[in-house]
């Protein structure tokens, strides 16, 4: 096979050599630097070289057991592997860029690992809300693998409404014990990933109660089973919920309990606290105990740069091999990535997974600012951070999920194989519109944010740094078809949809309904403005940081990163041109759009913006150039490719 490998694609390698900037650059941008380019690789060499990780027999022709086991089997040696390899001189911030960068994992579990909760949520859970004590007793074990675990918040009945959840934990001051249970079937956690038969321990999600009254939602770390036979502890019930769209080999579990006990210590106390006489300490803020939830959704930016980065690489490596058609007579058919069509489905997923790159590294340095705000008990910024995570998790997943099946159906029939791993990605990057946080609800969240600000600046209040803009519309500044134009012009629709909110809902109130029905009844509306509302971030964020993070960068690379802000910037103009055009009703502080987009410099002469997406085929080289820099990689592309692109990974 190796032998095979060696012969590169012509057409590809045609495509690598027409590339006009310096890709090592381009890759230690994306990395962080030379260094952890290195060190990414050191990780994917070492991982990738391990005979032991590559399937025997494809996935799909296995038995859902035997891929469980399989996953299994590739988990451990993963563990074994990366543990070698962890370097402890590396900060925080460098070391979460290093594990988002170098996503060995979804190389080897198409479907994910049935570890994922235990890496992800269960060690953050114990991290955010354990007690120092706690956190020492618990981590050590979590790091070394001693106990495996997952996150049981979700339930059969409630997994949106976490204040409706049905497991109880009721404190016995008798035995200083938690007695757990599931009063109903609905009761039962139902979703949490290594659940079903890999986790021995899980953080389980319980409203809690104290001589006899309602202590509220809290988190409890217990032991579900025995750690030498793996059979469920006492009073706990545990199975596998079925077969799903995707993440077949996580291992999704449910989990019931009938007075089962554990000790007082088994809380996670560093916000809440139950002393040993039953007494509740309740937390400085309740919403503390969702921060892992807000963790997670910081995380998902960068998943999903990575998971469209993955598609849209898969689908740009068919497209420059792919000929197909004969549009000059006499000629030979054409590679298809010189179709115009093809270049406009592929090429705004390689700017969106930059865009989702750029705003995660911002949103998580945001995240850790206020987390250390939040350790000297400093809750100021907590809300901005939950309304940035929530419409940013949520607009990302959305178009993530919409961009992967734009690459699998610009494969044409092999995209629908499953050996163009395309079908799986997608089934991953779709999971993320619905977990840690449905993306509806997601949305809603920000847009009472959003609400809060618009009656703030109508009072003339202040408002958080990301929602300033909504105070300066009156201003009527100009906008145009310049990036900087384009933010401005969607400040404009956000600020728009903004104030027509609050008159729907003051338009609700003052007709009778309660303030609960006028949301409901305004909720299509407040989903479109906090939607507006991300792209506002999203468009302003890729800039800016762009702007200021690569002004080190040589010229060559300035331009072809430059050019994915241009052509992600109008290619949301275009899609939003109608909102962008669109006349807004009476606003309380905000402008009338239309009458706005008169006014605007060349606004209404759409040609201008449809000329500048031409950009797409004069950047084209540049963009291919940007695939092919080694930027992500997938273990199931399409056999020829799987010889020319795997093996010479990585490919600078
Ligand atoms: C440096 C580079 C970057 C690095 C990137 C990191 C990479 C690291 C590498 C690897 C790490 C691993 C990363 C892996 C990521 C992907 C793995 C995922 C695997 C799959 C896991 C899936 C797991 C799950 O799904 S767990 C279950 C999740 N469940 C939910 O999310 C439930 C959703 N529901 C809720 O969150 C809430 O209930 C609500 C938001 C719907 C609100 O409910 P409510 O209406 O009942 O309101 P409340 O009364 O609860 O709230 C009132 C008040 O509080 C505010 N609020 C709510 N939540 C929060 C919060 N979290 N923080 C702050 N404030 C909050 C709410 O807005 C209200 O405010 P008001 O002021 O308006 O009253
Ligand atoms: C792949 C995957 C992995 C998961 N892993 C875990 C895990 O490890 N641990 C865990 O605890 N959970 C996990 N979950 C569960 C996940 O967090 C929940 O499914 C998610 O929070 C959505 O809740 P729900 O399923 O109850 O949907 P629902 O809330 O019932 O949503 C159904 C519909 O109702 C709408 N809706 C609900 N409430 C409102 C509202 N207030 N306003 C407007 N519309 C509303 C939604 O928009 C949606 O259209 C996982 C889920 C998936 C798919």
């Amino acid at each position: 096979m190796d032998a095979v490998n060696k012969v590169i694609n012509e057409d590809l390698q045609k495509e690598r050599d027409k590339c006009k900037f310096n890709v090592a650059e381009l890759t230690a941008f994306l990395d962080g630097g030379d260094k952890f380019t290195q060190k990414r690789r050191e990780k994917e060499n070492r991982v990738f070289s391990i005979q032991g990780l590559r399937d025997a027999v494809p996935d799909e022709y296995m038995s859902h057991k035997e891929r469980y086991e399989n996953a299994v089997r590739k988990a451990v040696i993963m563990h074994q592997t990366l543990g070698t390899l962890e370097d402890k001189t590396l900060t925080e911030y460098e070391t979460a860029r290093l594990a988002l960068r170098a996503t060995t994992s979804s190389a080897i579990f198409k479907e994910n690992s049935p570890l994922m909760l235990h890496y992800s949520m269960f060690a953050n859970v114990i991290e955010g809300q354990g007690d120092e004590k706690q956190r020492e007793y618990w981590l050590k074990k979590i790091n070394n693998m001693e106990i495996i675990g997952t996150y049981a918040q979700t339930e059969l009945g409630h997994g949106t409404f976490i204040r409706g959840l049905e497991t109880t934990a009721e404190y016995d001051p008798k035995t200083e014990e938690f007695v757990l249970n599931s009063p109903k079937l609905t009761a039962y956690k139902w979703w949490p990933g290594g659940l079903a038969h890999t986790a021995n321990h899980c953080v389980v999600m319980a409203h809690t109660y104290s001589q006899g009254k309602s202590c509220g939602i809290q988190p409890f770390m217990v032991q579900i089973r025995d750690l030498e036979t793996n059979m469920p502890m006492k009073g706990v019930k545990l199975g596998e919920i079925g077969a799903k769209l995707g993440f077949n080999t996580v291992n999704n579990g449910f989990l019931g309990f009938e007075n089962h006990r554990i000790p007082r210590d088994r809380m996670l106390m560093k916000n809440s606290q139950i002393l040993k006489d039953g007494t509740f300490i309740s937390s400085p803020n309740s919403k503390l105990t969702y921060g892992t939830m807000v963790y997670i959704r910081v995380s998902i930016l960068g998943t999903m740069a990575n998971t469209l980065g993955r598609a849209v690489t898969i689908a740009t490596r068919y497209a420059a091999v792919r000929r197909q058609s004969q549009p000059k007579p006499n000629e030979p058919e054409p590679q298809i990535l010189d179709y115009v069509t093809q270049q406009h489905k592929l090429f705004i997923g390689i700017a969106s997974s930059h865009a989702y790159y750029i705003s995660c590294f911002w949103l998580w340095t945001l995240y850790h600012r206020v987390t250390k705000e939040l350790a000297v008990g400093n809750m100021d910024n907590l809300a901005e951070l939950h309304a940035l995570a929530c419409c940013l998790k949520a607009t990302t997943s959305a178009d993530a999920a919409v961009l992967v099946e734009r690459c699998r159906l610009a494969c044409g029939g092999h995209g629908y194989m499953l050996s163009s791993n395309l079908p799986q990605i997608y089934a991953n990057v779709t999971a993320a519109n619905t977990y840690e946080g449905e993306n509806t609800v997601m949305l809603l969240q920000t847009a009472r944010a959003l609400v809060k600000a618009g009656m703030q600046v109508a009072q003339g209040q202040k408002v958080s740094p990301s929602m300033a803009y909504l105070a300066d519309q009156s201003k009527m500044a100009k906008w145009d078809s310049s990036v900087d134009g384009i933010v401005k012009g969607f400040q404009k629709v956000a600020a728009g949809k903004v104030a027509a909110c609050l008159a729907s809902l003051q338009r609700h109130t003052n007709n009778g309904q309660s303030a609960e029905d006028a949301w409901n009844l305004t909720s299509v509306q407040l989903v479109a403005a906090s939607e507006a509302h991300a792209r506002v971030i999203l468009l302003s964020v890729f800039k800016s940081e762009m702007d200021v993070q690569t002004l080190t960068l040589s010229g060559e690379t300035r331009t072809v990163l430059f050019q994915l802000v241009q052509l992600y910037t109008i290619y949301w103009a275009l899609e939003k041109v109608g909102d962008l055009l669109l006349p807004t009703t009476t606003t309380t502080y905000s402008v009338s759009i239309c009458d706005t987009a008169m006014r605007c410099d060349g606004w209404m002469d759409e040609t201008s913006l449809f000329e500048k997406s031409t950009i797409q085929t004069s950047a084209r080289t540049g963009i291919a150039g940007l695939v092919l820099s080694g930027l992500v990689y997938d273990s199931a592309v399409y056999p020829e490719l799987v010889h020319q692109s795997l093996t010479s990974w990585p490919l600078q």
